[in-house]
């Protein structure tokens, strides 16, 4: 590359009307809702109705992008970064630390699902990483702060799959009162168990949700419709759908729910935080499901409480170590307690597919390809959970000399003055700064800019003692 590291290439970017009418509209994050798939087929894939008049912007250097998907991102994410004409490699599972170390050095944007650690060590090695991709709603297996310390952006899907899950959760709940999976496993066996002892319906019941976010709120809906009664512990004061109750506290929760269900984020505060002490709380005789994050229960306190008969049953889909792919990996040596786990009765246990449907994985996809693309062709951070998120209306065919100049920098004083000064020369036809703690985002169409000016440009943006990374699209 003639340049330092993480500047990039830039391809020609098919922008249809609807796209552009949304992105000068959008400026929150909670607007970014996940396109149909009827929508997605057409959205940068060549759609009918393309923009004649956008610029196409040309590459800064000559390589290509370089793109590393894992854990068999859907193929629908796939085709928006390979119509692009990135270089695309795609793999089925995620990969161990070293590899991951020796295949992160060369990409520009990696994509990911929930098991590849993108810790700061293995940031540190991707010298030309400038944006990561989570193909799921989770960002804690990313370094989020050591990422945006060094201008690379992180984008997630933070709702695509939260039907998903809520659905899995009430057939889970239904299936735990009903005995459901021990009665098909014996049969299975050739054993016919006819029992009601400890077998009951659903209605009247109550359901405690643990964090009442896209998912909870989604789950209170549809366990209200059902009959339940429903109460939810958040640390946000949140407004409750339909008839359901928010409780002071998660103690209150406990005490009250026939099924408690977690749907908190992976955070210290939320580690371990149904543990001993909360399994006694609950109820005698009651059920818990966490399709969260592995860290949230503490599973040996839950093989105690089953095995003393306090809990009946429960449904784990998460746990603190998951293998990198599919195969007979869930025993002793992943997680101590796994057979002790294994031998428990009424308790479903499922490989981490709350969010695996074909709706929800062909949705993300879309949203965080058409994201990745977005960013990396017109340097856009709207949906970014790293970065500030700002915009810019993209540039047209009448605008040939212009360049767009993105310079992400530390938050410090005088920056935007030194910054304007080096842009000068040019009329700065359009800009947008924003910041995010320590990190500040600028971007700016500059005009009167032709191909020979770039090289200077970026060299004395580059020399600022605040820059983090610089980009210029033109
Ligand atoms: N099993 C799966 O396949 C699957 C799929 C999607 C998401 N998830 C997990 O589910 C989590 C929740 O997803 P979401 O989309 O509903 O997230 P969300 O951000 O919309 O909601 C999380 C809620 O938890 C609350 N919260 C945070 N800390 C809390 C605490 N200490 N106590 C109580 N409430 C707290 C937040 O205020 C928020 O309302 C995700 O972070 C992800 O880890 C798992
Ligand atoms: O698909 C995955 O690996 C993760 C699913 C889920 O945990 C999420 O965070 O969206």
């Amino acid at each position: 590359m003639a340049f330092p590291a993480r500047h990039t290439n830039n391809y020609q970017s098919e922008l249809t009307l609807q796209q552009v009418s949304q992105r000068t509209l959008s400026t929150s994050p909670t607007s970014f809702h996940s396109p149909p798939s009827s929508y997605g087929a057409s959205a940068l894939t060549g759609g009918a109705i393309s923009l004649a008049n956008a610029k196409h912007l040309k590459p800064f250097a000559t390589e290509d992008i370089k793109v590393l998907l894992l854990e068999n991102v859907n193929q629908t994410g796939r085709d928006i970064l390979s119509n692009q004409g990135y270089q695309v490699e795609f793999l089925k599972s995620s990969l161990p630390e070293d590899q991951l170390i020796e295949k992160i050095r060369d990409v520009h944007v990696i994509g990911i699902r929930s098991k590849t650690k993108l810790t700061a060590r293995v940031l540190k090695e991707a010298r030309n990483l400038i944006v990561v991709g989570c193909f799921c709603i989770g960002t804690n297996q990313v370094d989020l702060q050591y990422a945006a310390d060094h201008g690379i952006a992180v984008f997630n899907s933070p709702f695509s799959n939260s039907r998903s899950v809520a659905e899995l959760v009430i057939a889970e709940i239904i299936a735990l009162a009903r005995q459901l999976c021990d009665r098909s496993n014996e049969l299975h066996n050739g054993t016919w168990n006819k029992v009601s002892s400890k077998c009951w319906e659903i209605r009247g019941k109550t359901l405690g949700i643990i964090g009442y976010g896209h998912i909870g709120s989604q789950l209170s809906v549809l366990a209200e419709a059902m009959g339940m009664s429903v109460i939810f512990y958040d640390v946000v004061n949140l407004m409750a759908m339909g008839t359901s109750r928010q409780v002071p506290t998660l103690q209150a929760l406990l005490e009250e729910s026939d099924f408690v269900t977690c749907h908190v984020p992976e955070l210290p505060e939320t580690k371990r935080m149904i543990g001993q002490q909360q399994l006694e709380q609950m109820k005698k005789g009651s059920y818990l499901i966490n399709a969260s994050r592995g860290s949230v229960v503490d599973i040996p306190a839950l093989i105690h409480a089953m095995r003393s008969g306090k809990i009946a049953g429960a449904a784990l889909d998460v746990y603190p170590n998951e293998p990198a792919g599919n195969g007979d990996y869930f025993n002793d040596s992943l997680n101590p307690w796994a057979s002790d786990l294994r031998s428990l009765k009424n308790l479903i246990l499922t490989p981490h597919i709350g969010g695996s449907t074909e709706e929800a994985q062909s949705a993300i996809g879309i949203e965080v390809g058409q994201n990745l693309v977005r960013y990396v062709n017109e340097g856009i951070t709207l949906g970014a959970v790293n970065l500030p998120e700002v915009n810019l209306r993209s540039l047209t065919m009448d605008e040939p000399d212009h360049a767009r100049v993105i310079f992400i920098h530390r938050n410090v004083p005088g920056v935007l003055r030194k910054v304007n000064e080096i842009l000068g020369d040019h009329n700065v036809d359009k800009q947008m700064t924003d910041s995010r703690g320590d990190v500040a985002y600028l971007m700016a169409d500059v005009s009167s800019v032709d191909t020979s000016m770039i090289k200077d440009l970026y060299e004395r943006l580059e020399s600022l003692s605040s820059r983090i990374m610089t980009r210029i699209l033109y």
